[in-house]
């Protein structure tokens, strides 16, 4: 069954650190293979990272990833074709520089899943924002589904900015130094291949160990919640629907009255949800959460306070699925 492949847009203020964070991602992959749209190759340093042949309009780089560069017309059917499993990517990333303005990008984006892009999904709107001369009152800020607050090396104390980021952005506000954003907070890391082949010093290996000076990824959270009883659709759409604070993404599995249990995905406000495979099985739910400064607790009494009436009527209607069935995803790619 292929997966969705997520797209997530990055974007940011001239010289905030897009390629910076771009590059980061395909320097420290890890095993995740990443499609890279660009719209100059020269911006993210590619002569670095190439392993084979001139750039063309696709490049192949170390460890499976590619770049590409493209103009915002031809935007849909690269994502389509990025995205297409025998392209073998599990993450595509678009820096904005240059190709649309956010707003206009993020609308580019949804167009092409509803249509050519059908095995693409929304991964969210990374802004990237300067330390030094960022601005919390900017547009773009209150679009992010995931603000990263780069250059913090660069001030003496990144938290008054952190502070009013935090305050004006739907998302949650990760501080970094040079774009050091860990693939695994975007999307999730492939189970799927196997050890690298003994003998051998992949390029991915090689650069890394160039990477002395590279800071670590900047710390993310995961907190996972499990409950045994279901929850009721209506209370659980209203809770994802508010974007519980500092949650950048959430997957699970969960369970409804009457229903059999159902697939959710969330990248900050972006709901998908869809039958679960029938080897799950679960009594309530099972979900993960992730983002920068999660509150535990919090989410796990959001959670509590989903779950069903307790004693229900026996002759009551079971509460209607509508308020999660509305996100269900097609099933033109999971048929197939
Ligand atoms: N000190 C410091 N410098 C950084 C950091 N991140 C990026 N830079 C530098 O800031 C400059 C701009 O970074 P880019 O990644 O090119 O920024 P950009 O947003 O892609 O810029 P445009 O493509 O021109 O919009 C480069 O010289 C980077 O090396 C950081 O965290 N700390």
């Amino acid at each position: 069954m292929p997966r969705r492949v997520p797209v997530v847009l990055v974007a940011g203020h001239l010289g905030a650190g897009k390629s910076t964070l771009v590059n980061h991602l395909l320097r420290r992959a890890d095993g995740v293979r990443i499609g890279v749209v660009v719209n100059d190759f020269g911006a993210i340093g590619i002569d670095a990272m190439l392993v084979a042949g001139q750039a063309s309009s696709v490049t192949s780089l170390a460890d499976g990833c590619l770049c590409c560069t493209t103009d915002a017309n031809g935007l849909a059917r690269l994502l389509a074709e990025l995205t297409a499993p025998s392209a073998r990517l599990d993450l595509v990333v678009v820096e904005a520089s240059g190709l649309a303005e956010p707003r206009e990008l993020v609308r580019l984006l949804l167009d092409a899943i509803a249509g050519e892009a059908q095995h693409a999904a929304y991964g969210g709107l990374v802004v990237v924002v300067d330390a030094v001369e960022g601005d919390a009152a900017d547009d773009v800020v209150r679009l992010a589904d995931l603000v990263v607050l780069n250059q913090v090396d660069r001030v003496d104390d990144p938290a008054p900015l952190l502070v009013s980021l935090r305050a004006a952005a739907p998302g949650p506000v990760l501080p970094v130094v040079r774009g050091a954003v860990d693939p695994a907070l975007l999307v999730d890391p492939p189970a799927r291949r196997g050890p690298p082949r003994s003998g051998q010093l992949s390029f991915d290996v090689l650069l890394r160990e160039d990477l002395g000076e590279e800071h670590a990824h900047a710390a993310w959270d995961s907190v996972a919640v499990a409950r045994d009883a279901p929850l009721d659709p209506a209370r659980f759409a209203a809770f994802l629907e508010a974007g519980p604070v500092g949650v950048f993404r959430a997957k699970g599995v969960v369970r409804f009255p009457g229903a059999a249990p159902f697939v959710v995905q969330t990248v900050g406000t972006a709901i998908r949800v869809r039958p679960a495979p029938r080897s799950v099985d679960v009594a309530g739910a099972r979900l993960v959460f992730l983002g920068a400064g999660l509150d535990a607790a919090g989410l796990e009494s959001a959670i509590d306070a989903c779950a069903v009436d307790p004693d229900p009527d026996p002759i009551r209607r079971e509460p209607s699925l509508l308020p999660i069935l509305r996100y269900e995803e097609s099933d033109r790619v999971d048929a197939v």
